[in-house]
């Protein structure tokens, strides 16, 4: 791969900023560059395949079949180990996050936060654009909020996943919602994945600043106070929630339901919103609040992290399906991408 161009996609992410003056560890050190540099380090630690998780709600067929990694799957993700290991704890899981693509509002440049605004044309190629990215990644459960923007991204990044497994939302709104959207299909399970919407995970509410133009909501209130609304920690808008009350729902529902299952070595991808994915971001990394003001995500760039002995480690976006050295974060996930390569032969 050429090192620019990993530069350049890194680069899209706007997320250098947060790490000029930061104290993170070695993995995330210093803004991008660091991350270009361990592309190309083969991590060859050995992975263990993932006990089974237990799914704390209940979801008829489907969830049963999540947490049966004894079934034969010819592609199975590398949380799905074979038998003879499965009674060892996994050591590894991947997780992808991916602010939703462009939204009608972002395009007209409004406060959204809660309001449900679908993807604009470009939101969309955004989007399959971020599938073509982890076309080769492993997932095995998806979290999304409860906003189309967020469940579009990812239906439509899941359209280019080579494994071609169906992404299926859970409905467990209603007992009839549960029982209606059974599948009596063993064999048709194990080709679905399941997907979590979660409101915790929506974008942060901007209370009396949605609907609002950003430009002259600045031009109104004078630019540093509708700064301070939009990225200081714990400044909230009118009548909004702050980054931080955000965090309370956003972080607590990834800490519960979420790290759970990667800690079991599923492989977890959340479509979610930019100060959802800022506060989990923030926690991932270890950000202090001073450093996550300036954490900006752009939309529809995926970002990949592995859980590796109790630890996030940030290995940045993935750049193309085409660049192998993308894919060799880990053995694990290159052996992935190698089952992929035999079976598909694309
Ligand atoms: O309007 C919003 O909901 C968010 C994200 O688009 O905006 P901001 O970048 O100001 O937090």
């Amino acid at each position: 791969m050429a090192a620019t161009a990993f530069y350049q996609a890194i680069g899209t992410l706007q997320y250098s900023g947060c790490f000029s003056n930061s104290n993170l560890n070695q993995e995330n050190g210093n803004s991008s560059y660091r991350l270009v540099s361990k592309v190309f380090n083969l991590d060859i630690a050995p992975l263990r395949s993932g006990t089974h998780c237990s799914r704390k709600r209940s979801f008829s067929v489907i969830q049963a079949s999540t947490s049966q990694s004894t079934v034969f799957d010819p592609v199975s993700s590398p949380s799905n180990g074979s038998k003879s290991d499965s009674k060892k704890k996994p050591s590894e899981a991947a997780l992808i996050l991916i602010r939703h693509g462009e939204s009608m509002w972002n395009e007209k440049n409004l406060f959204t936060g809660c309001v449900d605004v679908p993807l604009t044309k470009k939101g969309v190629e955004e989007a399959i654009e971020a599938g073509k990215r982890i076309s080769n990644i492993p997932i095995d459960m998806i979290y999304t909020s409860a906003l189309i923007r967020a469940q579009m991204t990812a239906m439509l990044a899941m359209t280019e996943h080579r494994r071609k497994k169906v992404p299926i939302i859970l409905h467990d709104e209603s007992e009839q919602a549960r029982v209606w959207s059974q599948i009596f299909s063993e064999d048709t399970n194990k080709q679905c994945i399941p997907v979590i919407t979660a409101w915790q995970l929506n974008e942060r509410m901007y209370g009396e600043l949605q609907g609002l133009n950003k430009q002259e909501t600045a031009e109104r209130f004078g630019k540093e106070k509708v700064h301070e609304w939009r990225r200081s920690y714990d400044i909230p808008p009118p009548n909004g929630e702050s980054l931080e009350m955000c965090a309370q729902r956003a972080v607590a529902y990834f800490k519960e339901n979420i790290e759970p299952q990667l800690q079991c070595g599923k492989n977890v991808m959340i479509a979610a919103h930019g100060n959802s994915l800022r506060s989990i971001i923030m926690y991932l990394d270890k950000l202090t609040s001073q450093e996550v003001i300036s954490l900006e995500l752009s939309t529809g760039i995926p970002m990949l992290y592995i859980l590796k002995e109790g630890q996030f480690i940030r290995r940045g976006s993935p750049v193309a399906p085409t660049e192998a050295g993308v894919y060799a974060y880990t053995k694990r996930l290159a052996q992935y991408r190698q089952r992929l390569d035999e079976m598909f032969q694309s």
